[in-house]
Parts: C-alpha cells; sequence; structure tokens
C-alpha cells in the first residue's frame, strides 16, 4: 500500500482553479507515474445522474446508481480518458451542466464511500507509482502517500485561470459559481482548506506550471531516485 516504501504516492489537493490536473499531470509525465483525477469520477458519477435523470436530491438513489456503474479510468497522464458504463465521458463531463451540478453529488457521502473505496483500489494495483489529484487524497484516500501537497492560490487567480480556460461559453457568474460557490459547498465534506499534519502547502499564485511541477518533484525526490 501507499507509504510503504515500494511505490510513490504523490497525493495533491487544492481548491478549484489552484492547478492541480495540470500540475498532477505533469508530475505524473515527468516522474513516469500512473496518474488518476478523483475530480474526473464525481463528474463521471454526476455526468451518470444527469444522464439518467435521476433526482439528484434523492441521494440514496443516486449512489445505487453509481454503485452499478462500471468507471473505465485511463492511468495515463498523457491521455486520462474516462468512460461510464463503455462510454467515453471525457470531453462531457467538462461541460457547465456537470460542473454546476457535481457538489450535489461529491456531497452525497454514500457516493463518496464508494468512490474513496474504487480510488483505493486503483492506488493500490498501480505497480508503477501514482499522482493522486482531488480534494480528500492527502487526508482520506492516500494519508500514507509518501509526498502530500495542497496546492493553493489566490481566489482572484484561480477565477481568472478558470476564466481563461472557458472563454467566452460561460458569463463572469458562472465562473464565479463553478470557482467559489463550489469550493464553499466541497469543504463541508473534504478538509482541503486547511493542511494536515505533515502535508507541505505549494502556493501558485505567483508561480507558473513548470515551476510548481519542479517544486513537487523535488518533494518527491527521496523517494524517485530517477527524479529530475
Ligand atoms: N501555476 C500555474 N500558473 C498559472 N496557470 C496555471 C498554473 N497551474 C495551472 N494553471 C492553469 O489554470 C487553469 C486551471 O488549472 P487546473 O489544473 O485545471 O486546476 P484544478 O485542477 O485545480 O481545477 C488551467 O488553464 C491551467 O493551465
Ligand atoms: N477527491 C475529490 C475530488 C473532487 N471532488 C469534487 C469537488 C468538485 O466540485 C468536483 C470536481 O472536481 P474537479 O477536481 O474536477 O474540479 P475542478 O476542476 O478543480 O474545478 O468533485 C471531491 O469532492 N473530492
Amino acid at each position: 500500500m501507499s507509504g510503504s516504501g515500494e511505490r510513490l504516492v504523490v497525493a495533491i489537493d487544492g481548491p478549484s482553479g489552484s492547478g492541480k490536473s495540470s500540475t498532477a499531470r505533469g508530475v505524473a509525465e515527468r516522474l513516469g507515474l500512473d496518474y488518476l483525477d478523483t475530480g474526473a469520477m464525481y463528474r463521471a458519477a454526476t455526468w451518470l445522474a444527469l444522464h439518467e435523470q435521476v433526482d439528484r436530491t434523492d441521494r440514496h438513489r443516486v449512489s445505487e446508481l453509481v454503485a452499478r456503474a462500471r468507471f473505465g479510468i485511463d492511468l495515463d497522464p498523457r491521455t486520462a480518458t474516462i468512460a461510464v458504463d463503455g462510454v467515453d465521458v471525457t470531453t462531457a463531463i467538462r461541460e457547465p451542466a456537470v460542473s454546476a451540478a457535481v457538489s450535489s453529488v461529491a456531497t452525497n457521502l454514500e457516493v463518496r464511500h464508494d468512490l474513496v473505496a474504487r480510488q483505493q483500489a486503483l492506488i493500490a494495483d498501480s505497480s508503477r507509482g501514482i499522482v493522486v489529484e482531488g480534494r480528500d487524497i492527502t487526508t482520506v484516500v492516500a494519508p500514507d502517500a509518501q509526498v502530500r501537497v495542497l496546492l493553493v492560490a489566490d481566489p482572484a487567480a484561480r477565477v481568472a485561470r478558470r476564466r481563461a480556460e472557458l472563454g467566452e461559453t460561460v458569463t463572469a457568474d458562472d465562473v464565479t459559481d463553478q470557482v467559489i460557490r463550489r469550493d464553499a459547498d466541497d469543504s463541508t465534506v473534504a478538509a482541503f482548506t486547511e493542511a494536515a499534519p505533515g502535508v507541505t502547502v505549494v502556493d501558485s499564485t505567483h508561480a507558473g506550471l513548470d515551476e510548481v511541477i519542479g517544486r513537487i518533484c523535488t518533494l518527491a525526490e527521496p523517494y524517485a531516485p530517477s527524479a529530475t
């Protein structure tokens, strides 16, 4: 399991727009590790609930639907595709409708229990070592990871990044909803606003992507002799 010394596990948590996905993928590519985006799993569960038109306030129905679903998760950081019951949803899970609804599924504790178990199984099965990113990786999913990072950035920087990414497709209010409101909702079930003991805080507000990737690779160096 993670932390036992044989396989490197890098756990990265942080709020929306802090740079988790791009940073985690970059670290995984540089160190030759697998990559798991746990947010994509909550998004895929949300896509399924929307697709099946299940009432998301009916928490038990949503969790039953998710429990029956087969997730196809590609751990290659260069591709990182995700499928639900054989349907590739890699692009669909980034749609505004999924972003707006995902917190209602991510705050469903039955769904969390199910997805955390699946994430831990994927980590246990990774023979190369793995970079895992989300909101509760350093605290719940892989608290014994050798490298544990809380990636933060000022709210204004996070909103600006999301805005640049989404472009003309969304309004300023939508972007603020996707970043600030969603973090407030998500932080009711996962502690990603403060670093847990032993977790290194990395602030990306004024640090470029390459610099942030480099800092995390440096933290991993003692555990990955081939790391640069
Ligand atoms: N250190 C950084 N400096 C500037 N922009 C960044 C940095 N890290 C990521 N980004 C950009 O910010 C946006 C959001 O990054 P992303 O990795 O999706 O964040 P998260 O997964 O935390 O929501 C992307 O467009 C990404 O290229
Ligand atoms: N380990 C995780 C990962 C994500 N979530 C929630 C929080 C978010 O609202 C959604 C989607 O996460 P995602 O990382 O894709 O969100 P951002 O791209 O950072 O905006 O899932 C969670 O509760 N626990």
